[in-house]
């Protein structure tokens, strides 16, 4: 069993296309980009009637609506959250600066196919017989080493602003990985995909967003919902693993997002998982004669090995028994079916 996550990925390479389209020249979608289903946007009144619980962190109920929240949905937002705003603006404009490199200059900070960081198109885009309209940077450790191959005069704006943020929970034994995504503006955003509908393989996922919008949730296995960026809020959405850690009462939530005609969105996701090798399990207290455990213990590195060989079905190949929360049919390109 692999030790590290890093060796998870050395042991399933993922060969995509190595040029990148310099998107920003692109006037009219190609075909290679062009998926066969046509986005259906919700509308905007929707977000009155069911919008993503947002929660303000300092509400003395606060916990129990973090609880109400991980099973109706798997998706909150947060206000109060204690990180500072500059903070979160500054790593945005560092990711901005970077995906406005030349396509030439962000491959020389390339993720080899074997490898965890670095610049590249997102690992599930292997799934796909489309690409997807994004690119993005994955930041596991130091990304010094990135940064001195992007920019060789003067690297070290970007790696001091990211450092202190991505390496500080692994030296309290967690592991963690950050994701810079860019989805350029696009030409025909009904057809295209930013991010095709993935479960993350984390506990928790943290996620900024830039002021455009495009993150989507499925609710209920059938509605898209629309995840609007508000000022301040940064979104927080359940993972597999603590989906298993909850013996299934915590939705590990289905997410895509979606592009825009003119505008240029910017995420930074915060992928938090447990120490790689430590065996994530239901809850003892969790387990009873009702409630049996629904899961096989796995670590996360073992999971994310399962998870670049069976994608969205790797959370039914540890699943022990009972109904799988959702089921997702590849062969239907990306759309979802959805059993309960
Ligand atoms: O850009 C977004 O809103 C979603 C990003 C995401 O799902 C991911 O990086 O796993
Ligand atoms: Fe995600």
């Amino acid at each position: 069993m692999p030790a590290r996550l890093s060796e998870v990925f050395r042991a399933h390479p993922v060969h995509l296309h190595d040029t990148n389209i310099e998107f920003e020249s692109v006037r009219e979608l190609p075909d290679s980009h062009a998926w066969p289903l046509v986005i259906d946007y919700p509308s905007e009144d929707m977000y009155d009637i069911e919008a993503v619980p947002i929660i303000d962190l300092m509400d003395p109920n606060a916990t129990n609506l973090v609880g109400n929240a991980c099973e109706r949905w798997g998706v909150f937002q947060v206000t109060n959250h204690g990180i500072p705003i500059g903070l979160l603006e500054d790593v945005e404009s560092e990711g901005r600066r970077l995906f406005q490199l030349p396509a030439q200059q962000k491959l020389k900070a390339a993720r080899p196919p074997n490898g965890i960081s670095g610049y590249g198109r997102a690992r599930i885009n292997a799934f796909f017989p489309k690409l997807m309209w994004s690119e993005g940077f994955t930041i596991v450790g130091s990304p010094v080493e990135d940064a001195r191959q992007l920019w060789p005069q003067e690297y070290n704006t970007f790696w001091k602003r990211i450092k202190e943020r991505s390496l500080k929970n692994e030296s309290e034994g967690a592991s963690a990985a950050l994701q810079l995504n860019s989805y350029p503006p696009c030409p025909e955003p009904k057809r295209a995909m930013g991010l095709a509908a993935h479960t993350d393989s984390t506990l928790l996922t943290v996620l900024y967003q830039n002021s455009t919008s495009g993150l989507q949730v499925l609710k209920d296995g059938v509605r898209w919902v629309s995840v609007p960026p508000r000022s301040g809020t940064l979104v927080v959405n359940v993972g597999d693993l603590l989906h298993i850690l909850s013996n299934g009462r915590f939705l590990s939530v289905l997410h895509r997002a979606v592009v825009h005609r003119t505008r240029h969105r910017l995420s930074l996701a915060y992928l938090y998982g447990p120490p790689s090798n430590i065996q994530i399990a239901p809850l003892s207290k969790l387990i009873d004669q009702k409630h049996p455990p629904l899961y096989h213990p796995v670590t996360w590195s073992e999971y994310l090995g399962r998870k670049a060989k069976h994608f969205n079905k790797a959370l039914s190949t540890v699943r022990l028994c009972g109904p799988q929360n959702v089921f997702i049919d590849m062969n239907d390109q990306n759309r979802m079916k959805v059993e309960w």
